[in-house]
C-alpha cells in the first residue's frame, strides 16, 4: 500500500487548468465552507494568515477526500518546517521568496526522504503515513510530493531559467504583489513594468517542463494571466470575499 496519490500533482502534470482560492481564515470550519465552492486547490496560507502547525493539520483533515486539493504555503522554506507539515499530511507545498536554483535544490531535498533528500524519517508518528499503517510510506512518499516555488523578486526573475532547470520543482508561482513591491511599485502590480515582467515570466515557465501559477482577484486580470500561460490560477481570497461582501451589505443598508 503506497503513499496516497497526490491528485493535484497528477492534475498539474495532465496540463488541465486548475482554479484555486486562498484560504486565509486559518480555520478548518472556514476551509470546509470554501471547499464547497469546488475550487481545484486551496492555499492553506502559513505566510500571511495566522496559521500554525495544528491549524494547518486541521485544515488538511477537513479537506481530505474533497475535490479541493490543499496547497500548504509556509512562511519560508525552512527544512524543519517542511518536515513538520509533510508529516502532518501535506503533499503540495508553496514556498515563497525563492531567488536561486541553489535554494530550489535545497527545497527539493528537504521534501524528499533519503537518498534523494534529507526529510527526517518519523513516519510512525506521522499522520501522513496513517501512523505507520502505510508500511512502505517512506519509500513511496517522494513521488507524491508536489513542490511549487514562488518567484516574486527581481533576483528571482533573473534566476528564473536556472530555477526552471531544477528537477523536483513542479511549478513556479509568480507573486504579483511582492514582485511589484520589489520592482519599486508597492501596491501596484498592474504597473506596466510589472505586467511586462509577469508576462515574460509566465511564458518562460509555461514553455518549460514546470507549471505556471499566479493569483489575480480581478476577473479580467486573471483571464489575461491565463492567456499568458498560467495553469494553476488562484482567482480569489476567502478573507477578501467576506470582507468585501460584509462592507457592501452594510453600505447598502446605511444608505437605505
Ligand atoms: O506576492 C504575492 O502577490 C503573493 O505571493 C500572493 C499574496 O501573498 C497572497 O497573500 C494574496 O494576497
Amino acid at each position: 500500500m503506497p503513499a496516497p496519490e497526490n491528485r493535484f500533482k497528477s492534475a498539474l502534470a495532465s496540463g488541465r487548468m486548475l482554479y484555486g482560492c486562498w484560504a486565509g481564515f486559518a480555520d478548518a470550519y472556514a476551509a470546509e465552507i470554501v471547499a464547497t465552492a469546488g475550487f481545484d486547490w486551496l492555499v492553506i496560507d502559513g505566510e500571511h494568515a495566522p496559521n500554525d502547525l495544528r491549524t494547518i493539520m486541521q485544515q488538511l483533515q477537513v479537506l481530505e477526500g474533497r475535490h479541493s486539493a490543499p496547497v500548504v504555503r509556509l512562511p519560508m522554506g525552512e527544512s524543519w518546517a517542511i518536515k513538520q507539515v509533510l508529516d502532518a499530511g501535506a503533499q503540495t507545498l508553496l514556498i515563497p521568496m525563492v531567488e536561486s536554483a541553489a535554494q530550489a535544490r535545497d527545497l527539493v531535498r528537504a521534501t524528499r526522504y533519503p537518498p534523494e533528500g534529507i526529510r527526517g524519517s518519523g513516519a510512525a508518528l506521522a499522520r501522513a503515513s496513517h501512523f505507520a499503517q502505510i508500511p512502505d510510506y517512506t519509500t513511496t512518499a517522494n513521488a507524491q510530493i508536489c513542490l511549487l516555488v514562488q518567484v516574486e523578486t527581481s533576483a528571482g526573475i533573473d534566476a528564473l531559467d536556472e530555477i526552471l532547470a531544477v528537477d523536483g520543482v513542479d511549478g513556479v508561482f509568480i507573486g504579483p504583489s511582492d514582485l511589484g513591491a520589489d520592482m519599486g511599485y508597492p501596491g501596484d502590480s498592474g504597473a506596466r513594468a510589472v505586467q511586462d515582467t509577469i508576462r515574460d515570466a509566465l511564458a518562460r515557465i509555461a514553455a518549460s517542463d514546470k507549471a505556471a501559477g499566479i493569483l489575480a482577484t480581478d476577473h479580467d486580470t486573471a483571464l489575461t494571466y491565463r492567456e499568458w500561460g498560467a495553469q494553476f490560477l488562484a482567482v480569489g481570497v476567502d478573507v477578501v470575499l467576506l470582507a468585501q461582501a460584509a462592507r457592501a451589505l452594510m453600505a447598502r443598508w446605511r444608505d437605505e
